[in-house]
């Protein structure tokens, strides 16, 4: 298919449906904090997503269940005040939502005011069809998440390809139709097989952004510490690496250390 490229000066919500219409495909990264988003949107990227996975790169959890919501608005504001161009879409952290739709939409508002943010993402399907019924009704944009769902992974108890079976595929596509009628303008297929992310993403008109799902969609995700090599240990199939910057960022701190215990840092240029 020929692209046509168009430059958006800022991305919305309305030019990544555009993207798709065109057969653009959509960029999209995570990035917690200032200077990490500065690079990114600087890089092009058309979607920063404030992923609740800070709870594992930045805080060091074992799951994305601990983070909280005002550790995710600390985040978010950080990332908003990096950027000049890119969509921010904010994962609403476990506990903010789940529990009624009254208070998903606290959430979403209190992400929305405090942070200066574009849209909220919220893991699942018609199980929380109020929740973002009621976000999607205030006028905040709603991305959806289906496949491997990392809040519910208690429920699950790994982190393997989701919806290889029949019955969870065929919830899937039915999950993802729903949301793109409800409103949601866009979807995260996160671990499933390429082919059914594929069909889901033709039979939608809403974007579909894959991570772990396959060249067939609109889209691709990665969180930055997995491309960038610095998570040096987290090996996905899906993970495609651009940098190491594990070792390059031990190796020159380690030739600091060094520097130093020789007081060959500071030289004579380097002090008054
Ligand atoms: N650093 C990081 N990258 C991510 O992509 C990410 C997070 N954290 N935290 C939140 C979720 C969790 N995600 C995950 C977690 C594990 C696998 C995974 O595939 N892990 C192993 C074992 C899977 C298995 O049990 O089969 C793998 O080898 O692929 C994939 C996505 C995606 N998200
Ligand atoms: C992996 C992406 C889709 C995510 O939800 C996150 O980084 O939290
Ligand atoms: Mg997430």
């Amino acid at each position: 298919m020929s692209v046509a490229k168009k430059e958006y000066k800022r991305v919305t919500v309305k030019s990544l449906v555009d993207m798709k219409q065109h057969g653009e495909k959509i960029s999209m990264l995570t990035a917690y904090d200032y200077s990490m988003a500065k690079m990114v949107d600087a890089a092009g990227v058309d979607v920063i997503l404030v992923g609740d996975s800070a709870s594992n790169v930045m805080a060091g959890h074992e799951t994305t269940l601990p983070i909280t919501l005002d550790q995710m608005i600390y985040h978010a504001s950080s990332v908003i005040r990096g950027i000049d161009r890119a969509l921010v879409v904010v994962d609403l952290p476990f506990g903010s939502y789940q529990s009624d739709p009254k208070e998903a939409l606290r959430s979403a508002i209190r992400i929305m005011k405090e942070s200066g943010a574009h849209a909220v993402k919220l893991e699942g399907g018609r199980e929380i069809k109020e929740s973002i019924k009621r976000i999607l009704n205030a006028g905040i944009p709603v991305m959806g998440h289906l496949g491997l769902t990392p809040q519910s992974i208690y429920k699950f108890g790994t982190y393997t390809v989701r919806a290889k079976e029949g019955e969870e595929a065929e919830k899937l596509k039915e999950d993802a139709k729903y949301l793109e009628k409800i409103g949601c303008f866009a979807i995260v297929l996160e671990k499933i097989p390429a082919k059914l992310a594929k069909e889901v993403a033709e039979s939608i008109s809403i974007p579909v952004i894959g991570i772990g799902a396959g060249n067939g969609v609109d889209g691709q995700v990665l969180v930055i510490h997995d491309m960038l090599g610095i998570t040096h240990e987290f090996s996905p199939r899906f993970l495609r690496r651009y940098l190491n910057l594990y070792e390059e960022i031990t190796g020159a701190v380690s030739q600091y250390v060094s520097d130093v215990k020789s007081a060959d840092f500071p030289s004579d240029d380097e002090q008054y």
